[in-house]
């Protein structure tokens, strides 16, 4: 399967990174260097321009300290077109850009990159809502309906807060009934994506080499069939209480490995392969409903201590058509290396091609110089 490509990337005051231009090769680019060189800046860069994807909570931390705004931007080749992708960021503004025209989040390529980092563990050891987020941005990205869907009932929930908070008994009838329609179609959106990735997940968990299955379920607080009467059915509760308790922005997406939850029971060893499961499972799924592998974005790689898991991510890299593995040691077997130190990446080796033109213009000098002599 063919893959996107990002063939450059270029950064202005975005966090440490000096104002560059880098280009990347197929196959698997290794950046390593030492610790807050600016390593993981630069994938959150790359990820960035790629898919406009950012914590919109945190953009002023984005931009460089003592600058007003920052800039990245893609040069990248999907599905044989090539786009250039813009990212303006600002105070708490963020401004999107495709081949020069303003484009909404939503409209750039949805499955272009997989960002792969030491704290995905969270999704198996942290709190319910970060599973969920993961569900969210990836069924987000599977489906612009979902993602829109999802939007307005996030909305419905903080407006029917608002009014539970102010008492306003006599208008949850109208707010339930737009709950119960954006609610249902989410629930049965995520039962659905669920089987397949629940799949991809426990392949990917025993290719890593567990031996205990891993399943994927939702617990939800309710369901399709019976959310109205759930709903009407904890009004004195949420009166009181002035939200809504009941929906899928309190569902859960448990892991249960070997029959136990997950995020109570297993090592952290064990957790670090099924959050690796689920990225794996991510990559997957975007390349079959995109029909083209995403670029692959692995922060640092040497943090894994666990040889079979290291192996695993150098592999995944270099199963890819495009990878970026960054570390604190250099990745073996990558097509270019680059050094990083205080926000600037230097070319370890150079390519081939720029290899003869060197050679060729020392040729060119030498014979220059033969000729005045
Ligand atoms: N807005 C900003 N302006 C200037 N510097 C910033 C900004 N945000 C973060 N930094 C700095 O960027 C540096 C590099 O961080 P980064 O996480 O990319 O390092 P790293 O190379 O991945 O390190 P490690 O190997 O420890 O993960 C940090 O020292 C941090 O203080």
């Amino acid at each position: 399967m063919r893959g996107v490509h990002l063939e450059s990337l270029s950064t202005l005051n975005y966090r440490n990174l000096a104002p560059d231009t880098l280009s990347f090769p197929a196959g698997v680019t290794g950046v390593f260097g030492e610790n807050g060189a600016g390593k993981t800046n630069l994938l959150e860069a790359a990820y960035l321009a790629l898919t406009g994807l950012t914590d919109v909570t945190r953009l002023e931390q984005l931009v460089q300290a003592g600058e007003k705004e920052a800039y990245v931007r893609a040069d990248l080749d999907s599905g044989g077109s090539l786009s250039i992708q813009e990212v303006g960021l600002g105070r708490g503004r963020r401004q999107l850009k495709v081949d020069g025209v303003r484009v909404r989040g939503g409209d750039l390529p949805r499955g272009s990159a997989v960002w792969i980092r030491p704290e995905d563990s969270e999704l198996v050891f942290g709190p319910p809502a970060g599973r969920r987020a993961y569900l969210d941005a990836l069924l987000s990205r599977l489906s612009a309906r979902y993602a829109q869907q999802l939007a307005r009932y996030e909305r419905t929930v903080s407006q029917r807060n608002a009014a539970l908070k102010s008492g306003e008994e006599w208008a949850m009838p109208v707010w339930d009934d737009t709950l119960v329609k954006l609610g249902t179609e989410i629930m049965l959106f995520r039962r659905r994506a669920l089987t397949r990735l629940s799949e991809l997940a426990a392949e990917a968990n025993a290719a890593l080499g567990s031996r205990k299955a891993l399943v994927l379920a939702l617990t939800e607080s309710t369901t399709p069939a019976t959310y109205a009467r759930d709903l009407g059915g904890r009004r004195a509760e949420e009166l009181a209480r002035g939200s809504t308790v009941t929906g899928p922005h309190r569902d859960d997406l448990s892991l249960t490995l070997g029959g136990f939850p997950a995020t109570e029971y297993a090592s952290r060893g064990e957790g670090r392969t099924i959050a690796l499961a689920l990225r794996r499972a991510e990559l997957e799924l975007l390349a079959e409903r995109f029909g083209e592998k995403p670029v692959l974005l692995i922060d640092d790689f040497s943090a894994e201590l666990d040889p079979a898991r290291r192996a695993y991510l150098l592999e995944l890299a270099a199963s890819v058509p495009q990878a970026i593995v960054t570390g604190t040691e250099r990745a073996p077997g990558a097509a270019r290396t680059f050094r990083a130190h205080a926000g600037r990446f230097t070319p370890e080796h150079a390519p081939q091609a720029e290899l003869d033109t060197a050679a060729d213009l020392t040729e060119a000098k030498n014979e220059a110089n033969e000729v005045n002599a």
